[in-house]
């Protein structure tokens, strides 16, 4: 069974990943999942009582391979991670929006900012799980799902890279204003998560704070097979 005791999410010191997401839009936690926690989540891909939607990439144009997003209620250790991992980064998505200029704020709990998104009609779980094989990949984009966004997310590696699948490798650009786009390769092993920007984040300038924007996606898998599971903390309208 998966449950909380299988991911190690008590260690991690969010002022530090805060210092990481500042400096590069992105922030790596080492070894989130053991293996077999791992392998017990790829298990679940298959059971199509667990997703409300699969979705073929070819077909939409996003790229190649797909993905499945869970129905409600999420499996507990997905339940728990989003919950958690919100908790721990909402001071942060507090500040990036002052920063910003943005007038919204977050509520302390994942619960209170569920209520707002379902009572704005944006009702459908996000967190997904995709899968690759050889000559699969997922083209650069934002997980943008209607006017309530959440502006961090986070994926996990759940194949071994070392092990079941070459290529593959999580890609993200960000764009300073009128600028060309700055492309960056974020190695993962199995197991680890990386939390990221989903569209925005401030950076400081000569003149003041100004915008950067960003995209994530995967270069195409060479060979074997690769699975990820993508936690969204604002749910699709
Ligand atoms: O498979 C990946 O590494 C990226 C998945 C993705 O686009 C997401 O989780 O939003
Ligand atoms: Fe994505």
């Amino acid at each position: 069974m998966v449950t909380t005791e299988n991911h190690s999410l008590v260690k991690i010191d969010w002022l530090q990943l805060e210092d990481q997401l500042n400096s590069r839009g992105s922030a790596l936690i080492q070894s989130l999942f053991n293996a077999e926690t791992c392998r017990e989540v790829i298990a679940q891909y298959p059971q199509q009582a667990l997703f409300r939607k699969r979705v073929v990439m070819e077909r939409h144009g996003y790229g190649r391979g797909e993905y499945q997003y869970f129905s409600y209620p999420l499996p507990d250790l997905v339940a728990e991670l989003r919950r958690d991992v919100y908790a721990g980064l909402v001071p942060m998505a507090n500040r990036w929006n002052e920063l910003m200029g943005l007038a919204t704020r977050f509520p302390d709990t994942h619960e209170e900012f569920i209520q707002r998104c379902h009572a704005a009609g944006q009702c459908s779980p996000t967190p997904l799980m995709l899968r690759y094989e050889a000559g699969d990949y997922n083209c650069l984009h934002q997980d943008l799902y209607g006017e309530h966004v959440f502006p961090l997310q986070m994926v996990v590696l759940l194949s071994d890279p070392k092990r079941d699948f070459s290529g593959g490798e999580f890609v993200m650009t960000e764009q300073r204003p009128r600028m060309q786009s700055r492309p960056e390769v974020l190695p993962l092993a199995q197991g680890d998560a990386l939390i990221f920007a989903v569209h925005q984040r401030p950076a400081t300038g000569t003149r003041g704070i100004y915008r950067l924007n960003h995209r994530h996606g995967v270069s195409e898998l060479r060979s074997g097979e690769r699975h990820t599971l993508g936690v969204i903390f604002h749910d699709a309208s």
